[in-house]
């Protein structure tokens, strides 16, 4: 079959497709790069891949060939962690924050999620969906191609619709591909403060609503001390799951409470941050195939420790690597920085990087089918950088390494510029 477009003289394709391990790898460098490479596409998929020269029966004189002089190339980055639709935005919480002032106490003075559910109650559908077109001009071209992102911000089903609304309306209007998420327990309202149990009944009852207008796939809780136990997680997350959401968790972020004890006891597909997960957590997460998704950008805005990622994949944990973009505790939309922390902060190797931004980051979506790594039928979604060596893109930290990025066959970054 010809192809409508042939990338050649890579030189280093990531395809991140799973191999063989060998026992000088981890369990997350197990991953395919080849050297000297060409990547054909077709439609939209990628047609083939492999080591140059390039399989002549790939090639007519409607192909269009583009040279990448030796740059690396890699799959698009699944950016599978982010509270993307919001309005307002909390920098006057700065100065507490320097004081030391704890993110829990912020909340619980009414600051903090419910400064932003505040804001974005009062925001308009328009506004919120200008606002995150920006913020996704600004992700794509860092390289994201697929966003997962959460409502939170309402705490009504009249205000979590219109987040998720603004969702369905941004997966249509925006190159990038949207995974919705239902976060109605991120946080107990104002107006259910007094009542908070009332509130988890509210959530209960907003599950099928949302459902029947297939306006989220998965269903998120925000398990921590002060906010949702574990107790009242795995009886919001049983309902969803009965509801046929896919289930998330927030787990362990400040307080070891046992989020992941209980995301593998729910069948969650993933569980978030873990800074502070317990060594049973991790085994819980092992023995169900949970998705560990990590979130080292707000360990590092919020001077926090990291989460145990060694110990995870020593243990054989999948981990995947994600911005956790938001207002409060991480906002920042770049995934080279990320990729960078991992590098400098927690020692992982540009392998089980990459393999956490891509094909992890699509299990942790139930995307591995379709994406997360540069195989025949999968989305042309795909990078290219402007470095002809992987250690590069670690080593010059704090700048984007980013020079041209493809969605669906399609390049919609070129040199460092939007062009879609
Ligand atoms: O603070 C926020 O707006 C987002 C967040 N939810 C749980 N951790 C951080
Ligand atoms: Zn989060």
């Amino acid at each position: 079959m010809k192809a409508d477009l042939i990338l050649y003289n890579i030189g280093s394709l990531v395809t991140s497709r799973e191999i063989e391990k060998t026992s000088d790898m981890t369990n997350m460098e197990n991953i395919e790069i080849i050297e000297n490479a060409y990547l054909a596409v077709k439609d939209d998929k990628i047609l083939q891949v492999g080591k140059e020269p390039i399989p002549k029966d790939l090639v007519d004189s409607n192909t269009a060939m583009v040279d990448v002089h030796k740059k690396v190339v890699t799959p698009g980055i699944v950016d599978s962690h982010t509270h993307l639709v919001f309005y307002g935005s909390r920098e006057n919480e700065l100065p507490l924050k320097i004081k030391g002032v704890p993110y829990l106490e912020i909340l619980r003075n009414g600051g903090g999620i419910l400064s932003t559910v505040r804001a974005t109650r009062k925001a308009t559908k328009d506004e919120l969906i200008k606002k995150a077109m920006d913020t996704l001009d600004r992700m794509l071209c860092f390289g994201v191609t697929t966003v997962e992102s959460k409502s939170g911000y309402g705490l009504s089903l009249e205000q979590e619709l219109k987040q998720l609304e603004v969702n369905s309306e941004l997966n249509k209007k925006h190159p990038i591909d949207i995974v919705s998420t239902f976060m109605g327990a991120h946080a107990v309202p104002e107006e259910y403060r007094d009542r908070p149990h009332d509130y988890i009944d509210e959530i209960i009852k907003m599950l099928p609503e949302i459902k029947k207008r297939n306006l989220a796939e998965f269903c998120d809780i925000f398990c921590e001390d002060e906010v949702f136990s574990v107790d009242e997680s795995r009886k919001i997350l049983t309902e969803a799951k009965k509801e046929g959401y896919k289930l998330k968790i927030h787990a362990d972020e400040i307080v070891s409470l046992g989020g992941a004890e209980l995301a593998g006891e729910v069948g969650a597909v993933s569980a978030e941050h873990l800074m502070a997960v317990s060594d049973e957590g991790i085994k819980s997460l092992k023995e169900n195939n949970v998705i560990a998704n990590i979130l080292p950008a707000t360990s590092f805005n919020l001077g926090k420790n990291y989460a145990p990622v060694r110990k995870m994949i020593d243990e054989g944990v999948n981990v995947a690597i994600s911005s956790d973009y938001n207002p409060g505790s991480c906002p920042t939309e770049n995934m080279q920085l990320v990729m960078q922390i991992c590098s400098s902060q927690l020692k992982m190797t540009p392998a089980e990087i990459f393999k956490g931004v891509t094909l992890n980051g699509a299990r942790a979506l139930t995307r591995e089918n379709t994406i997360g790594s540069l195989e025949k039928g999968k989305k042309a979604d795909f990078i290219v950088y402007d470095t002809d060596n992987l250690n590069y893109i670690f080593y010059n930290f704090g700048i984007n390494h980013v020079k041209d990025v493809y969605k669906d066959g399609k390049i919609v970054v070129k040199n460092k510029e939007r062009v879609y």
